[in-house]
């Protein structure tokens, strides 16, 4: 937690989901409008193909709908890829850039993340630009220096707390059941928000910093309530309502 700061809970479907999934939706929007938003922001970022189906049943909710990935340019040749500006059509609030898995399967380095960001932002989405460490070089005794070079490659100069909310997922905690100590969290978290500082300037102080991987509501009051994490980026628990739901409501027990 921040001061200040209102956590968001984000859910990242990834390549699940089909229209027999929207019901999941439905309920995560209707648990939120039972009160949970009094707690939390949300957001389920959800495949291309279910994304104007999502807004359309979360526009009656406070839960929002928001893409997985976007490419560089508007419009043009590029058979497959998707832009922000038909994220934006379809009703996405927000686009998750430099997920670790695009930056392994698809070769997306620093530039091309920082570049998704600002055609996020060109489109009027906000972009969750994610960092972190792979298992080698947490072993190796670099994530510090990993998560300083992300941020000063990934991030745009001119990002701000209203256009971009950054998520730190540890590569070796993404879907294992693994997670890093509080302890790690609290250092890794300082971090960041140090960087975005000197990067940022006074802009970083509101920027929302979520932690990402195997998050469960079994272990969010722990990794939630730690300083500077800001909110979730949930993979797996956020394919069944009840999972993000509970996690969502670990915000009633941290103070
Ligand atoms: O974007 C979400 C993260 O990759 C976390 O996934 P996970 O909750 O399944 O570990």
């Amino acid at each position: 937690m921040t001061p200040g700061i209102r956590p968001l809970v984000a859910g990242n479907w990834k390549m699940n989901g089909t229209s027999a999934s929207l019901n999941e939706l439905r309920m995560i929007g209707n648990g939120f409008m039972s009160g949970l938003d009094a707690e939390t922001e949300a957001l389920v970022c959800v495949p291309a193909t279910l994304l104007a189906h999502a807004a359309e049943i979360l526009s009656r909710t406070p839960v929002r709908a928001g893409g997985e990935d976007c490419h560089t340019k508007e419009s043009g040749a590029h058979t497959g890829c998707i832009s922000a500006e038909m994220l934006k059509d379809a009703g996405a609030s927000h686009v998750i850039v430099g997920h670790s898995e695009r930056r392994a399967d698809n070769n997306e380095d620093d530039a091309i993340v920082q570049a998704k960001a600002s055609a996020a932002w060109r489109a009027g989405l906000v972009a969750i630009i994610c960092i972190g460490e792979t298992r080698a070089e947490r072993e190796a005794g670099a994530t510090l220096d990993v998560l300083s070079r992300q941020i000063a490659g990934s991030v745009p100069p001119n990002a701000t707390a209203s256009n971009t909310v950054i998520a730190y997922e540890p590569v070796w905690a993404i879907g294992t059941g693994l997670t890093p100590t509080a302890a790690d969290v609290t250092e890794a978290h300082a971090h960041i928000r140090e960087k975005l500082s000197e990067k940022l300037g006074s802009a970083a102080a509101k920027m929302r910093i979520l932690y990402g991987g195997s998050v469960k509501p079994s272990n969010a009051v722990e990794l939630l309530g730690v300083k500077n994490v800001d909110g979730a980026l949930v993979g797996g628990a956020s394919l069944k309502a009840a999972d993000f739901l509970g996690i969502a409501e670990a915000y009633r027990n941290i103070s």
